[in-house]
C-alpha cells in the first residue's frame, strides 16, 4: 500500500492507496503531524505501509521533519515531489520555476493529464489560487489571493467587534441576502468576494485561453462555488492525481 500526503498550510490531506489497482483504502484530514501519525499507525496495524509520496507547501525543515517522523514511527519511506521546469506535457510558466507552489503545479499536472486541452485550475484552500494552462500545455501563470479562512481571520484579528460562533458558518450561507447579524454579514460578504474572484478568473480564461477550456476546481472550500461554476469539473483529489504522476512508485 502507498501512503499519499498533501501538506497544505493548514491541514494534511492523506490517503492510503493500493498502487497496483489504484484503489483508495482509506483517507482523512489531519490538523497536525501527531494526528497524522496516529491515524496512519492505526491503519498500519492491519495493512502493510512501506512507501509513500508527499507534496508540501510547508518549509523544507517542516517537510523534512515530517518525513523523518514517518520513517521512524511507521517505517514508511516517502518520496517528495520536487519543482520542475516541465512534467507530463506541461511547462512551468514561472520565471523561477522553483518558486511556484508545488500544490499548484501538481493540480495543473493532474488537470492537464485529465483534459489534454486548455484548462483553468482553481484551488480553494487557506489561499485561493488560479492557474492557466494553454492547449499545448504551457502554463500562462496564475493568481493568488486569501481564501475564506484567511479572509475571516483577518477581519477578526483587526477589528474589536467582529466576533461570532464558528458553528454558525454553514447555516448562515444557506441564504445570501444582506446580513442582519455579524456572522451573516461576514460569511456572506467573504463568500461573495470569493465568487467575484471566480467570475474574474472565468473572464480572464476566455481572454488568455480562448473559448475552449476546461475548468477544474479543487480544495476544501470548492463546494462553496459549485452552484456558480456549472460546467466545471470538481475533482477533490486533483493534487493526488498530479502527485502520482510526479512521484511514480515502481
Ligand atoms: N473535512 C474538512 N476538514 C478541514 N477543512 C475542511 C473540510 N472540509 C472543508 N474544509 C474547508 O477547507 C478549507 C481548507 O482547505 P484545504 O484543506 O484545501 O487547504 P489547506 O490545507 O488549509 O491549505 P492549502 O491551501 O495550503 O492546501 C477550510 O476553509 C475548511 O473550512
Ligand atoms: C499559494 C499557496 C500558499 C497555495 O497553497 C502555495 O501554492 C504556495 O505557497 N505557493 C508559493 C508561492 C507561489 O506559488 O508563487
Ligand atoms: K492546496
Amino acid at each position: 500500500m502507498i501512503v499519499e500526503l498533501d501538506c497544505g498550510n493548514s491541514f494534511i490531506k492523506w490517503r492510503v492507496v493500493d498502487g497496483a489497482k489504484s484503489v483508495i483504502c482509506s483517507m482523512g484530514i489531519a490538523a497536525s503531524n501527531e494526528e497524522l501519525i496516529s491515524a496512519l499507525d492505526e491503519i498500519g496495524r492491519t495493512i502493510s505501509l512501506r512507501r509513500g509520496r508527499l507534496v508540501s507547501v510547508r518549509s523544507d525543515e517542516e517537510t523534512a521533519q515530517l518525513r523523518e517522523l514517518l520513517a521512524q514511527n511507521l517505517g514508511v519511506e516517502v518520496q517528495c515531489a520536487q519543482p520542475a521546469r516541465a512534467l507530463a506535457g506541461i511547462r512551468n510558466g514561472y520565471d523561477d520555476f522553483s518558486a511556484l507552489g508545488l500544490d499548484r503545479w501538481l493540480a495543473m499536472v493532474g488537470a492537464y493529464s485529465l483534459a489534454r486541452k486548455a484548462c483553468l485550475v482553481l484551488d480553494l484552500g487557506t489561499a485561493v489560487t488560479s492557474d492557466f494552462v494553454s492547449a499545448d500545455g504551457v502554463h500562462q501563470g496564475g493568481y493568488i489571493c486569501p481564501g475564506l479562512p484567511l479572509l475571516r481571520s483577518q477581519l477578526r484579528e483587526h477589528t474589536r467587534r467582529i466576533r461570532y460562533n464558528d458553528a454558525m458558518v454553514k447555516e448562515v450561507i444557506k441564504d445570501m441576502g444582506p446580513g442582519r447579524a455579524t456572522a451573516e454579514a461576514v460569511e456572506r460578504g467573504c463568500l461573495l468576494m470569493l465568487r467575484g474572484f471566480m467570475d474574474a478568473q472565468l473572464a480572464l480564461a476566455t481572454e488568455y485561453l480562448g473559448d475552449d477550456f476546461d475548468v477544474f476546481v479543487t480544495g476544501g472550500d470548492a463546494a462553496l462555488v459549485k452552484e456558480m461554476l456549472s460546467g466545471a469539473r470538481f475533482v477533490p483529489d486533483l493534487i493526488f492525481i498530479g502527485l502520482a504522476i510526479a512521484c511514480p512508485i515502481p
